[in-house]
């Protein structure tokens, strides 16, 4: 069982150049869960994502992992890189464009960050990567560099990295958005397997058939304000509001 973490979203709001994108958002993930945040094109999903491990500053509000508020010591002043960089190493992000260094082979880019940030020797580290290859369905593929593998396997080396840290939660942004559609299935099966192991899970994706399939909660963002937050059975089969069943028969009119 994986170490997780609860996290918590009160009352957050963000806005760029003078526009509200984010509005008094509030949600509760309890450890070892799966959330699916579900919405239209532009309506704050992936910002919401990336304020929780503090990518995106909001302008109110407040986001703790287990407990202990990010980007915001307990004094109220802003944390140091040093005291951010902590936080951060709770959550691992995986990004719809993988971001995989691409000078280094798919071993390096496992190993690299558990070396530097966490002090592991290199048989430590590749003995996790290894592992951690394994596990993300990769295999033993470790000497090829970025630009020699197919999108999905790509993706699934990004998790392979960001779980190389060992988050409490994961963040996924859009993580098939970038695949030719016949690699989309590989890379939801190896997150499918971490939500069977009870990883705590934060999914932003539009692939409604896995959302319904593997989440424990569904959130729906419009214009930035949460207007459905159910479990999935009730968010595909009895959704409360049009809008979301409207979103429903032009996204997935198979359900
Ligand atoms: N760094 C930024 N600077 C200015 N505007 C931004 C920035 N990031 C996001 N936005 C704007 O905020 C709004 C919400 O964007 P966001 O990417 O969170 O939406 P989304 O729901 O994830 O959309 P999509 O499904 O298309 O990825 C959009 O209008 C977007 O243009």
């Amino acid at each position: 069982m994986p170490e997780t973490a609860a996290v918590s979203i009160r009352n957050l709001s963000k806005s760029f150049d003078g526009i509200e994108v984010l509005r008094d958002v509030s949600l509760e993930v309890q450890p070892g869960e799966v959330v699916s945040i579900l919405g239209s094109s532009g309506s704050g999903k992936s910002t919401l994502l990336r304020c929780i491990n503090w990518l995106e500053q909001p302008d109110r509000g407040d986001i703790r992992i287990d407990g202990d508020r990010i980007g915001v010591s307990d004094t109220g002043k802003p944390m140091s890189r040093r005291e951010l960089a902590g936080m951060r190493a709770r959550l691992g992000m995986v990004f719809q464009g993988f971001n995989l260094w691409p000078h280094l082979s798919v071993l390096r880019n496992v190993t690299e960050a558990p070396i530097h940030v966490q002090g592991l020797s290199k048989a430590e580290a590749e003995e996790r990567a290894m592992a951690l290859l394994e596990k993300s369905r990769h295999g033993r593929q470790t000497r090829a560099v970025p630009h020699t593998l197919s999108g999905g396997q790509k993706q699934r080396v990004a998790i392979a990295r960001a779980l190389a840290m060992q988050p409490k939660v994961m963040l996924f942004d859009e993580p098939t958005s970038a695949l030719d559609p016949e690699l989309v299935g590989e890379v939801l099966g190896v997150i499918k397997d971490l939500s069977k192991e009870g990883y705590t899970m934060v999914l932003v994706t539009h692939e409604m058939e896995f959302a319904r399939a593997v989440s424990d909660q569904v959130v729906f963002l419009d214009k930035g304000i949460i207007i459905e937050k159910s479990h999935p059975s009730e968010f595909f089969e009895n959704p409360k509001t049009d809008r979301v069943r409207r979103f429903l028969e032009l996204e997935a009119p198979a359900v």
